[in-house]
């Protein structure tokens, strides 16, 4: 991008609209200030300055987009990390605020008719220049369509509600239009997601769960049922904005992002509008069902402590602690068959469940008390399960933890969950791999893929890299 320097030292490149170089704005909205000037752009930092005092400086990375009313004010929607409350942890200081910037277009000439083709100026030309440097990657001058999704018993039943506060203003400030559809029942979203469900999911650029884990799983069960599996994961990018109980994968992309984990952060890191390529996971059950994954299979405490603690669901994510106690002091012992292919391995086609695998799986044989296959850095909020896992590895982690060793070992595994230090803990054994099988040879456990119960028996999977696009 070829550039030129205005009297600021301030780059003004060839692609900024240079018919927009002759508008002047000021600081104040009622144009009454007499400091004002050319917005300039710094291609260096991407961000405007509008000189005045005291300068007006707009980091482009922080917003969404802009937009200008029929009385020239122009709107730059911005939302900073806010700064640091005197007492505040350094990590809580990262969270995004509204902060919108407003510029009044100044009428030069006085002259009605110029001012109002000026004003059309800036719709026609700056705003969509905005929105282009906004979204880095070129898409934010078109209006982009989402299908959102939204889970009403997600959680603590907030999801419309979330919807309503974040989804809906942060999209219109990206320049989204989001097509809401709540689901009506359990399955609503997996029959939604296949060929014949009578909505064509190629009119929307994305498609966004506003729920738990739950409802994104649902959908990927629909989505492997498409005949055209490959292409849909190829051109329609998927994003979460949490509202359920667990929300791990909306935490790993908050980390992922080195931002705080919070609703703002999902849905401006979607408006951004940045999709990369993740994994999934395809799962073989020996009843001969299969399932598609993005989070984790958990085995033993880990999935009783998910899977019973429904019962406890009104107490939102607290019903997790409150069940993990309870099952640490009626310990159980599972035993079972682990085979995997170490990660770095060849992988080639995964063996039929009911075959035994060749000689480049490991297997062991032994008492168990916690099994978790992991594909994200956090199992759900608060839960920094899996540190070095990253979206697109292509691997799973397995964190495993074998029956000789102590309540307490297991206690401050739990404990240690919240902050990733259970990885430099002696009896958590973490394994690396990109296809596992798990034979369970006792039946007092549950199988619980992405928080969601399957039918208990041997199990088997593959990761599948990059194979579908997620914001983060
Ligand atoms: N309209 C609906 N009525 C009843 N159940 C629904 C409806 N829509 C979706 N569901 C079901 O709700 C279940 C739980 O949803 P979801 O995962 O969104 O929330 P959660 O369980 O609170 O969160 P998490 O999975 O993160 O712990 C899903 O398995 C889905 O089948």
């Amino acid at each position: 991008m070829s550039s030129v320097h205005n009297q600021n030292g301030l780059a003004s490149p060839a692609s900024w609209p240079d018919a927009c170089n002759s508008l002047k704005f000021s600081q104040s909205s009622d144009g009454t200030d007499s400091t004002s000037s050319h917005l300039a752009l710094d291609v260096q930092s991407n961000s405007l300055t509008l000189s005045g005092s005291p300068d007006v400086v707009i980091g482009l990375g922080d917003c969404l987009g802009a937009s200008i009313h029929p009385s020239g004010l122009l709107s730059i929607y911005c939302y900073p990390m806010t700064k640091p409350k005197c007492g505040s942890s350094a990590t809580k200081a990262r969270i995004r605020a509204p902060s919108p910037i407003s510029l009044q277009l100044e009428n030069t000439s006085g002259d009605a008719t110029k001012f109002s083709s000026d004003i059309a100026l800036c719709d026609s030309t700056l705003v969509p220049a905005i929105r282009r440097l906004c979204t880095g990657s070129g898409v934010g001058e078109r209006r982009r369509k989402f299908l959102v999704l939204v889970n009403p018993f997600s959680g603590k039943k907030q999801g419309n509600q979330i919807c309503e506060t974040f989804v809906k203003p942060m999209f219109e400030h990206a320049n989204i239009e989001p097509v809401v559809l709540v689901t009506e029942r359990a399955g609503h979203a997996t029959d939604l997601m296949k060929n014949d469900s009578g909505t064509d999911l190629y009119q929307y650029d994305a498609i966004i769960a506003v729920g738990g884990d739950g409802l994104l799983y649902e959908m990927m069960q629909g989505a492997q049922l498409r005949s055209d599996k490959a292409e849909f994961f190829d051109r329609v990018a998927f994003g979460i904005v949490p509202a359920g109980s667990g929300n791990g994968l909306a935490a790993s992309v908050s980390h992922g992002c080195d931002e705080f984990d919070a609703t703002i952060t999902n849905v401006f890191v979607i408006c951004k509008g940045e999709a990369k390529k993740s994994d999934l996971s395809l799962y073989q059950t020996a009843a001969g069902n299969s399932y598609t994954s993005f989070l984790s299979l958990s085995w033993g405490i880990v999935a009783d402590v998910d899977l019973e603690s429904e019962v406890l669901r009104a107490l939102g994510s607290m019903r997790f602690d409150v069940y993990a106690v309870w099952r640490m002091i009626a310990l159980k012992q599972y035993r079972a068959k682990l085979s995997y292919l170490p990660a770095g391995v060849e992988i080639g086609a995964m063996p039929p469940i009911d075959q035994p695998v060749d000689g480049n799986w490991t297997t062991i044989e032994d008492n168990f008390l916690c099994f978790w296959a992991l594909q994200t850095t956090h199992a759900s909020q608060g839960m920094f399960t899996s540190p070095a896992s990253r979206m697109n590895d292509g691997k799973f982690h397995i964190y495993v933890v074998r029956g000789k060793a102590s309540r307490l070992n297991l206690l401050t595994s739990f404990l240690a969950f919240e902050d990733g230090s259970h990885v430099k803990q002696k009896h958590m054994e973490i394994i690396e791999c990109t296809a596992f099988r798990l034979e369970p040879l006792s039946d007092n456990s549950h199988l619980d893929i992405d928080g969601e119960e399957v039918e208990y028996g041997a199990i088997q999977a593959q990761v599948q890299a990059g194979a579908w696009k997620v914001f983060y």
